[in-house]
């Protein structure tokens, strides 16, 4: 099923109109809640017999009483021509003031229900409900797939910016729109009259005319006993009409007449289904008598807008991620195959490059999504291009692909597998894993060994294509050029120089914020703006490939810090290393949720080797209400690579630091930070028993020999980095 699809195409259209809905429906959802604000002056109510008595006295031309759910009493009149509503105390029966049916003006109502366009406009309206209700299943389903299944429904939502947005919302709104859809369609229905409110017979019994007099409404047995609390309605004996009858319908859903002469109780009708289902489905559309849920119902209409606009953008992004593969030759005669699965689209992009420097080489290249796994006679090799989604499972549209792989029998053509994920997810290409160990369970022939592509890297994957080049023996010209987001120019204010080791200096580079316009604000990650931790992607001059760089700084702190080591040969290293003060560089922010801190109180352990202390420092700087923080850095020597060296010792004297544990591996006795770490086992388990949340920044073999040694310090906690990175506690930046 196109859940993905249904969801996209009807909440860009049906959406447009559920906007008037949900705004007009969040401004309705104020009425119950200040109903149920002047309701509660009602405590300790009479009998509807005794408040009766008083309302028909002291209310000229009574027709009759309401009960509203909030538990206020209104009193309907029509007297000298005239019709009116009055608020009447529950506790002494005073009329306290006319009645005023709600807040609102009375066309925010009719823009809700009709749209202003009469039975037109309803129609259209009950169409938006049924759309809302399909958008909130689709919606659960998308959210289950993301989220890896109903247990993990409450989990942490990872993901980025818009698409977070979206999926938090979804995860809060849904359940209340969900059930406010249903009410509306069942509302809609008894609009049109597919469902009736009337009971099947109408009963008309008439008082007796055998006594001369009324009884009085304060003697009437039924209404003696029964309280206010249950009164829904209440119909006076028109005072022209001698056969006329007291009419009393209750909350427990029953409707009786009552002799005006005997007070004999003439008929009792219970509720239809259909009018329980509606007292349920008018409460849970309007929140009328159940002020809490009139607050979500609001806050779920508000939040309708915002679905629409962040869905709109993903839409838009989506489009233009994903490439149009051009001159894609049929299967049958195609001697390479690339299968892809993909979620958000950006493994159709390196499937184009593929594609294109395959077709380039004089390979006829067949490009297809995963679920139409199959090769043919003259097929020679396949390459499977395979994101991961949710936790560790395969994109929507290849969840049959695993199955079917299986089922076919394997043949003469070589596999490779690339998995593309990210490393913040326990489960890192976890769905590419699974593809690779079916293939050689089945026994068919290796073309390359699994690879992973960390965060959609271009660098690893031009290097995937070079091990792919020779495994075929002949040269590719790959040319991935990523989607790349808007980016501004960022001029350099200051730079602060390392020798660092032979011909490896270091640098920290600190630019200044960009200037204001809307562009600028867009590539510094809009206005949210950019926290310590969070990558900037820069773009040397005449490249389209960017080089990510951990930041050192946030938006709060007034600049753009980076921390960069020249790499020989490396052309965005060279070219940052070449900037003078006033020079600029063209960049933009990449989010980086898994690692960067959230701020609240607990600890946190930060390990970093090297440049990789960028990050950490940044979190030090920020940490302005003092939080626990012990930093683990290790360096080569104290004298070239012990960058951000006066501000860590400046931050330690004001509290923004806890602790410096610094390791030097070329001077004396040195060491690495893992020693360092299982030096100081006991206060290490300690700030994590104490809740700590670890970050480490630096290299890959670096970041994996401190995993080995959190292993062992955790063990006697029965913690594993394992846990701690499936609870979020743990994350790794790493290069
Ligand atoms: C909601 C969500 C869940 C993800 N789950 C995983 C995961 O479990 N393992 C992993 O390695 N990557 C995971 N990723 C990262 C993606 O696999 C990675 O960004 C990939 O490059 C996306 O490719 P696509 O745009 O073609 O879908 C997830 C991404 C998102 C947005």
């Amino acid at each position: 099923m196109p859940f993905r699809l249904i969801h996209r195409w009807l909440g860009l259209v049906a959406g447009a109109l559920a906007l008037v809905l949900g705004f007009t429906g969040a401004m309705l959802a104020l009425d119950p809640v200040t109903d149920a604000w002047q309701a509660r002056a009602g405590a300790g109510e009479p009998s509807v017999a005794a408040l009766a008595q008083r309302v028909g006295a002291d209310v000229p031309g009574i027709e009759e009483i309401r009960r509203l759910p909030s538990g206020m009493i209104v009193a309907y009149s029509y007297d000298q021509g005239e019709v009116r509503a009055d608020r009447i105390d529950p506790v002494d029966g005073r009329v306290r003031g006319p009645w005023q049916p709600s807040l609102m003006p009375r066309w925010v109502k009719n823009l809700h229900r009709s749209l202003l366009l009469g039975d037109v406009g309803r129609a259209a309206a009950a169409v938006v409900a049924l759309s809302m209700l399909v958008l909130s299943i689709t919606g659960l389903v998308l959210l289950l797939r993301r989220l890896g299944g109903w247990r993990r429904l409450g989990g942490r939502m990872r993901g980025r910016g818009m698409d977070r947005l979206h999926a938090v919302t979804g995860r809060l709104a849904i359940p209340v729109l969900l059930v406010s859809a249903l009410a509306a369609l069942w509302l809609s229905a008894t609009t049109f009259n597919l469902v009736s409110l009337h009971p099947p017979d109408d009963p008309d019994p008439i008082s007796t005319s055998a006594l001369a007099d009324d009884l009085p409404v304060a003697q009437l047995p039924l209404l003696q006993t029964l309280p206010l609390s249950e009164l829904k309605r209440l119909g006076f004996p028109n005072p022209d009409d001698p056969e006329d009858t007291w009419q009393v319908t209750t909350t427990t859903g029953g409707q009786g007449w009552l002799d005006r002469r005997s007070g004999e109780l003439l008929v009792w009708q219970d509720a239809t289904l259909a009018q329980r289902i509606h007292g349920w489905a008018m409460l849970l559309h309007t929140g009328e008598g159940a002020w809490v849920w009139a607050v979500l119902l609001g806050l779920a209409g508000a939040s309708i807008p915002l679905f629409w606009f962040t869905g709109l953008i993903l839409w838009w992004r989506a489009r233009r991620v994903r490439p149009r593969i051009v001159g894609n030759q049929p299967l049958p005669q195609a001697d390479t195959l690339v299968f892809v699965a993909s979620e958000t689209g950006t493994t159709w992009g390196f499937a184009a490059a593929l594609h294109a420097a395959l077709g380039q080489a004089g390979h006829r290249v067949h490009v297809a999504p995963l679920e139409h796994f199959q090769a043919a006679a003259g097929t020679r090799r396949i390459i499977v291009l395979a994101a991961t989604y949710g936790d560790g499972q395969s994109p929507a549209h290849a969840t049959g692909a695993l199955e079917k792989i299986a089922r076919t029998a394997p043949q003469d053509a070589a596999v490779a597998v690339l998995g593309f994920g990210d490393r913040q997810y326990p489960a890192f290409c976890a769905f590419a894993d699974a593809l690779e160990q079916s293939f050689r369970a089945q026994g068919w022939p290796t073309l390359l060994p699994l690879a992973r592509i960390h965060q959609q890297s271009a660098q690893e994957f031009a290097r995937w294509c070079e091990t792919l080049a020779e495994a075929l023996g002949e040269p590719l010209q790959v040319h991935y050029r990523p989607h790349l987001p808007p980016t501004c120019e960022l001029r350099l204010i200051s730079r602060e120089s390392y020798p660092g080791q032979g011909d490896r200096p270091g640098a920290i580079l600190r630019f200044a914020l960009p200037a204001r316009g809307w562009r600028d604000r867009l590539a510094m990650r809009g206005l949210g703006g950019f926290v310590a931790g969070d990558l900037l992607g820069v773009l040397a001059p005449g490249s389209s490939v960017p080089r990510y760089y951990s930041l050192a700084s946030g938006h709060r702190d007034g600049f753009v810090e980076l921390c960069v080591r020249l790499l020989p040969g490396g052309e965005c290293s060279t070219f940052l290393h070449g900037l003078a003060p006033g020079d600029a560089a063209r960049a933009f922010v990449r989010p980086n949720p898994g690692f960067t801190l959230e701020r609240d109180r607990r600890p946190a352990v930060l390990i970093g080797a090297g440049t990789g202390v960028a990050p950490l420092a940044g979190f030090i700087r920020g940490n302005r209400r003092h939080v626990p923080m012990h930093l683990y850095f290790g360096a080569r020597d104290p004298a070239r690579d012990f960058y951000f060296g006066e501000s860590l010792a400046q931050w330690l004297a004001d509290g923004r630091l806890t602790r410096l544990r610094t390791i030097f591996s070329r001077v004396g006795d040195g060491g690495y930070v893992q020693d360092a770490l299982r030096q100081d086992a006991q206060s290490v388990r300690e700030a994590v028993r104490a809740g700590a949340r670890i970050r480490v920044c630096g290299s890959r073999p670096m970041a994996h020999d401190v995993v080995l040694a959190l292993d062992e310090i955790l063990a006697p906690l029965d913690l594993d980095i394992a846990r701690l990175r499936a609870g979020g506690r743990y994350a790794e930046d790493v290069f």
